[in-house]
């Protein structure tokens, strides 16, 4: 099939219509409701976020794209109660919150795990914090060791362990807090391309498993497109909606679906979107394109 008969990444298959239809009838665990954030500085103020209105359904997997500045750090610390809205809120099952709370975990780039603790005390961490005595908590550390897959390792510290281990550590832990969202911050962009394949699987593994509602941030389409239900797309300066794609695949899903036509219209739709955006883009490039290399070589021959 040649790229121009492509299907219409709009038309999604019965069966994911269907799934989506479902989803749609389940409450909104996770309502962001006509968030702006504006950064004042001395000199400007930066529109980061402007009028973002957005509900993510119970058990939905949200994954949140666009170009860089587009406002999706900013928005998901707003999510986590890390940054205050300067106009709207965030509701959690209907109720607004205000700073950080145990409704919503949340899982970072880089490894922030405890390195003086042990894997089973870095999970019982948030169950302790929660209020539950030790015994307990080193019961429901072990059950969520189990469910990542790394009961195993219990004893082990976070440096014997590799970095998808950590990663899975990690979301142990905050799911061990029993969040109705989890919150990723491009939590597996720092892994190698193998490494992060399979922790996308195993992430959906752990979801399908699980009540639990995840808004995901990411710079790469493929990951987003692999994991998520419906995809936001933002758009920089100011950062704002600027699509909602259903995603037209199945699920379970599996690697070789990476190569449907589905799979290759979605992308090439989310590239034109962002290429579209492109005058707009984050200035912290600004003289990348004309920038010339000085020759710091004496090897001058042809074999170049
Ligand atoms: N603390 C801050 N003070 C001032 N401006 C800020 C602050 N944080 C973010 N901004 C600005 O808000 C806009 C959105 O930034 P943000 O980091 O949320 O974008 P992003 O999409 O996450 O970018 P990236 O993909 O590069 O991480 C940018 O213009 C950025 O410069």
């Amino acid at each position: 099939m040649t790229e121009h008969q492509l299907p219409d990444y709009r038309t999604l298959p019965a069966d994911v219509a269907e799934r989506m239809e479902q989803i749609k009838q389940r409450d909104c665990v996770l309502e962001i409701d006509h968030v702006g954030k504006v950064f004042a500085q001395k000199r400007h103020q930066t529109v980061a976020l402007e009028d973002i209105e957005f509900g993510v359904h119970r058990r939905e997997f949200v994954c949140v794209v666009g170009p860089s500045g587009c406002g999706k750090s900013t928005l998901i610390r707003i999510l986590a109660g890390l940054e205050e809205t300067t106009t709207g809120r965030i509701l959690v099952d209907g109720k607004p919150v205000n700073g950080p709370g145990p409704d919503r975990g949340m899982v970072f780039q880089k490894y922030t795990l405890f390195p003086w603790l042990d894997v089973c005390r870095n999970v019982m961490f948030g169950i302790e914090m929660g209020g539950t005595e030790r015994a307990e908590a080193r019961r429901q550390a072990m059950q969520w060791l189990q469910v990542v897959g790394l009961e195993h390792f219990a004893t082990s510290f976070p440096h014997q362990l590799s970095g998808g281990m950590q990663q899975r550590v990690a979301i142990a832990r905050a799911l061990a807090a029993r969040p109705r969202v989890l919150l990723m911050d491009e939590s597996f962009s720092a892994l190698d391309a193998e490494t992060r394949l399979k922790m996308q699987n195993y992430l959906m593994e752990i979801w399908r498993k699980i009540d639990i509602t995840i808004v995901f941030i990411t710079h790469d389409l493929d990951e987003a497109i692999y994991l998520a239900d419906r995809i936001l797309v933002l758009k920089p300066r100011p950062g704002r909606v600027e699509e909602v794609i259903e995603v037209p695949l199945s699920r379970p899903r599996r690697a070789a679906q990476m190569m449907s036509d589905e799979f290759l219209a979605t992308k090439a739709h989310l590239e034109g979107l962002i290429r579209s955006f492109g005058d707009n883009a984050e200035e912290t490039d600004e003289g990348a394109d004309d920038f010339t290399m000085p020759l710091l070589t004496l090897v001058t021959d042809k074999a170049e």
